[in-house]
């Protein structure tokens, strides 16, 4: 049997739209197994245990790549990663499946070419990257349709809390919201910011976060698609930390510089939101996995 196991992944962090993204240490993994029938499906919603399924799409298509017939084969999910709520969980699938299909088949493909695949089916490289590679990633597509990505350790004396609203928001949804252009003047801020966030995130300067993080491109349209977004921000900055929205939403993602301000932000959450689920997280390392078992 193959494993592959897959980091949940925070894109954008405020001002890095589409091109800026971490990893951090919440797991989903999915087995691959010979199966008599066509495909079988365990461990996620009914709506999802068909051919559409994203994992399968995915396997299918690292099968494709490959020139290999697609095997039948039985998935087995165990999901950590909550769907639409901004933590990479369509990025989990696009990686699993692509990596499934790869160690099916002994492996041929560098990570690399399966972030070059896994862009293509994602349409944005942010969560991707980070998805499979670990760490935070800036990347960009080159001029001959390559992923370049560059990686940064983040500093290990911050504290990442994610804060995960009862309710979802599709990334779709998300995107109709965002403006079609922006002028010059907004470019700029917005380059300046996202070098500063990089460099502040590994250097661990929450105060130089706090400033390089607010966003001009999305947060500001995105904001209005939370109804809690003003309520936790101002818990997170009473309590010393800094929020952005994650990913497209609607988990807000919190950052602090002290495990006793990262536990107070989850605190006051909890109490505020009793359903919201809340995870102390660190930065992931490593990207994803695979085993055979
Ligand atoms: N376990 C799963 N099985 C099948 N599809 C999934 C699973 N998890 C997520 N997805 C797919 O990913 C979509 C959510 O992606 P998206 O809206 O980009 O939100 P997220 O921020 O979670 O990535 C779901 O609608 C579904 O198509
Ligand atoms: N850059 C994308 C990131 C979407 O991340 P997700 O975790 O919400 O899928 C966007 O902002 O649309």
């Amino acid at each position: 049997m193959i494993r592959i196991k897959v980091p949940a992944t925070s894109a954008n962090l405020g001002v890095g739209f589409d091109c800026m993204g971490l990893a951090v240490s919440l797991y989903s993994t999915i087995d691959f197994e010979q199966s008599s029938q066509k495909l079988i499906i365990n461990g996620c919603d009914e709506q999802f245990q068909n051919e559409q399924n994203l994992i399968y799409q995915a396997f299918v298509r690292g099968c494709q790549f490959l020139n290999q017939p697609v095997p039948n084969v039985k998935i087995t999910i165990d999901n950590h990663v909550p769907v639409s709520r901004g933590l990479g969980s369509s990025a989990v699938c696009i990686v699993g499946g692509l990596m499934g299909a790869n160690l099916w088949f002994d492996s041929p493909l560098n990570k690399e070419e399966i972030l070059t695949l896994a862009t293509e089916m994602e349409g944005h490289s942010d969560n991707v990257a980070p998805a499979i590679l670990g760490n935070l990633n800036v990347s960009f597509t080159d001029s001959q349709e390559n992923i370049q990505n560059v990686a940064f350790k983040v500093s290990p004396d911050l504290f990442f809390v994610a804060l995960v609203p009862d309710y979802q928001l599709s990334t779709k949804k998300a995107r109709q919201v965002l403006p079609k252009s922006m002028d010059y003047q907004t470019v700029s801020y917005q380059v300046g910011h996202a070098v500063a966030l990089s460099k502040a995130l590994e250097s661990g300067n929450l105060e130089l976060i706090r400033q390089a993080i607010i966003d001009k491109m999305h947060e500001p349209f995105r904001s209005k698609l939370i109804p809690d977004y003003s309520a936790v921000k101002s818990i997170c900055q009473k309590d010393g930390g800094v929020l952005y929205i994650s990913g497209s939403g609607s988990t807000l993602m919190a950052i602090a510089s002290n495990l006793n301000d990262a536990q107070k932000i989850i605190d006051e959450t909890k109490k505020s939101f009793p359903n919201w689920e809340t995870h102390l997280l660190s930065v992931d390392t490593k990207g994803a996995s695979g085993d055979l078992i």
